[in-house]
């Protein structure tokens, strides 16, 4: 089973993106503070580079054997990003006032939804036994759409600390990350957290860590990363048991490119595993992966801001700002080498791969090249979204772009309306499909309307196929019945299941991609109460008996309300579909007669009826304010809907129809 897993994680995506953002002068600011504290605390040799430039910290008194680079990586909330903030107070890196929250979650929507969304490095300086070492810590989120993230991170690491929630034990993305960790070969230390809960079992998650990953129960350290517990013995944890990067300072530079985002002043911003030599402001580097020559401007460290170092040296991981105006130029998983030094490449990364495609338009048409700016510039920080442009018949122009799942396409919308106050409609999530047609030729079908109707289908089409993932459920055993329920209800197939502990199941399961899309989770949680946990990976494509249902407004198809279904699935949802766009489309001035088909055949019919509306017609005549204020906000409640023909489709008329219908 071991190898099965660790196959199995090996597989899992290892792919590219960042986003965040700083502005120069704070970072300055900040900078100076923290250099301050860390100059006064670890007698760091400072120099003023002499141009007139930022002061550069020495960090080349840290040889490898002085350096440790780890990670944190745990289940979604089981306290990584709050055990970030006590080990960077406990460095002096943050001051201890009490009042620090997740550092490390520096985008507003990490912020707002409490979640880790970016990997994010810290650089501490720290004393132990005598010593001064030199420790990189990264951050990781926990959620299943960022994972790529995760085992990126792992490239920069020789070790890691896998975190686990005492109360809520094991769960599926503890497994999932342990085996990414595990596959990389790095030294993995487990941390029990949260160990002031009153519901906290200590003694039984670290016997459930020991009968599923081998690890003595009795090594396993217990902390409260809120209340700083325990947290004195994490860092002499990490150190003993983490071994320090390998490599020479007398070999040719060799760096591994692992993250990359965009800064409006500094331009592209490099994040780098410095593998041998070192390299310094004024050298010449070269992308092994464009051949493109490059003058580095800065090197430093995450501390957390960028700190500027005289240089970066093997084994130390920091940041590289040169001459690079475009992130697709910076190609994570690039090996970078200096001119006229040249070096083995590298084995790199495997490229990040949608598993989520939707239509995104503007809301008014005008705004389409505003619009298409600010996506290319939000895309910049996460090229793990791909786009293309996309017209379609009902909505106009507009793109398909790709995500690595539904929470990750709804962190992305999110920042474009709040970070360049984008108003924008979105479609329905789709998985790509695959359709073989006779004469040997294969398409991806990323849009739905594109799906070859029913006398394509029979006159050219061989077989269609869909994407399946691999699936872990963990859940208290009482919940066996209806999560093997769920399962087979959304056509998986379960492969195994095992007991993690004496009532804790594990089951494995395959499913199609495009049943885990719509509501998959939320159904696991409400089954489960909320005690189960979910992850998966990639599982490739099989076969499947796929249809194009079509949605017609008053006897027209509208393009982007198309979905491709299982024809096991067409009757029920095709009512499912017509009785929600019932629900949502506003009653106009007049009837409105929705129509879903499939295979030329209509399988429901809904009715909205129609009604005249006078939002004013309780004003009285003379009030003229109010009545602009009524109008306005009926202005404003048009906002998020789009024109299709006469009818007008709110934004939930595209999300909502493929929601299986709840529990
Ligand atoms: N009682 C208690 N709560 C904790 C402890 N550590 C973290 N928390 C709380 O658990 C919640 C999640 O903590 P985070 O640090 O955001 O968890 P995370 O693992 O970084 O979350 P993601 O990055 O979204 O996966 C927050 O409300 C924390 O305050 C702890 O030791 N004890």
């Amino acid at each position: 089973m071991l190898r099965t897993q660790l196959s199995a994680a090996a597989n899992r995506l290892r792919i590219s993106g960042r986003h965040s953002y700083f502005n120069t002068q704070q970072v300055f600011k900040v900078f100076q503070q923290q250099q301050q504290l860390s100059q006064r605390q670890y007698a760091t040799r400072t120099n003023n580079n002499g141009g007139g430039g930022r002061q550069e910290t020495d960090i080349s008194t840290y040889p490898p054997e002085r350096i440790r680079n780890f990670s944190i990586i745990a289940h979604i909330d089981h306290g990584k990003s709050t055990l970030a903030d006590r080990l960077l107070e406990l460095t002096g890196v943050i001051s201890k006032t009490g009042k620090n929250k997740q550092v490390l979650d520096k985008l507003k929507v990490e912020r707002e939804r409490g979640i880790t969304v970016k990997a994010q490095s810290a650089s501490m300086f720290y004393e132990h036994n005598g010593q001064k070492y030199l420790i990189n810590l990264i951050d990781t989120p926990g959620h299943v759409d960022f994972s790529y993230e995760v085992s990126r991170s792992l490239a920069a690491c020789q070790g890691t600390i896998l975190l686990v929630d005492a109360a809520q034990g094991i769960q599926a993305q503890t497994v999932a990350n342990f085996y990414l960790a595990f596959g990389e070969g790095l030294e993995v230390i487990p941390i029990l957290n949260k160990v002031d809960l009153p519901t906290a079992e200590p003694e039984r998650t670290a016997k459930q860590i020991e009968s599923a990953f081998e690890i003595e129960a009795n090594t396993v350290l217990h902390v409260s990363a809120k209340s700083g517990l325990g947290i004195d013995h994490v860092l002499p944890s990490v150190i003993e048991k983490i071994p320090p990067p390998n490599g020479s300072i007398d070999k040719p530079f060799k760096a591994l490119l692992f993250d990359t985002w965009y800064d409006k002043y500094v331009g592209v911003i490099s994040l780098m595993a410095i593998k041998d030599g070192s390299v310094k402001k004024g050298d010449r580097i070269v992308s092994m992966y464009s051949n493109t020559k490059y003058e580095v401007a800065e090197v430093g460290i995450m501390h957390p801001e960028p700190m500027a170092t005289t240089s970066l040296q093997v084994g130390q991981v920091g940041y590289i700002t040169c001459n690079m105006r475009s992130v697709s130029e910076a190609h994570v998983g690039d090996t970078f080498y200096k001119e006229k030094e040249p070096v083995e490449a590298l084995p790199g990364f495997v490229p990040a791969k949608s598993m989520v495609f939707s239509g995104v338009f503007p809301i008014d048409a005008d705004e389409f090249d505003r619009l298409d700016e600010s996506i290319q510039k939000l895309t910049l920080n996460d090229s793990s979204v791909s786009v293309h442009k996309e017209t379609s018949a009902a909505l106009g122009q507009g793109w398909r772009l790709g995500f690595l799942g539904t929470l990750h396409m709804d962190v992305f919308r999110q920042r474009l309306e709040e970070e360049y106050n984008a108003n924008v409609l979105i479609t329905a999530p789709t998985v790509p499909y695959q359709v073989k047609y006779r004469d040997g030729s294969t398409t991806f079908i990323r849009t739905p309307a594109d799906f070859p109707g029913a006398g394509t289908m029979q006159d050219f089409v061989e077989c269609t196929m869909e994407p399946y993932v691999s699936a872990t459920l963990i859940f208290p055993e009482q919940y066996l019945g209806p999560m093997l329920d769920l399962c087979t209800t959304h056509r998986g197939e379960i492969q195994n299941h095992t007991f993690i502990d004496e009532s804790r199941v594990m089951v494995k399961c395959r499913l199609p991609m495009a049943d885990i899309v719509t509501d998959f989770f939320d159904k696991l949680k409400s089954r489960s109460q909320g005690f189960g946990s979910f992850d998966y990976e990639e599982g490739g494509y099989d076969t499947s008996d796929l249809v194009k249902m079509e949605v017609l407004l008053n006897g027209e198809p509208v393009d982007a309300l198309a979905a491709v279904m299982h024809r096991s699935n067409v009757v029920n949802t095709g009512r499912e579909m017509a009785r929600r766009l019932k629900e949502v489309i506003r009653r106009q001035l007049f009837d409105i007669n929705i129509q879903t088909a499939a295979n030329g055949k209509v399988v429901a019919r809904e009715t909205v009826k129609q009604l005249r509306k006078n939002v004013t017609a309780r004003c009285y005549g003379g009030d003229v304010t109010r009545k602009m204020k009524l109008l306005n906000k009926q202005k404003e409640g048009k906002k998020r809907m789009k024109k299709f023909g006469k009818v007008e489709l709110p934004q939930e008329a595209f999300l909502t129809i493929m929601a299986k219908s709840s529990d």
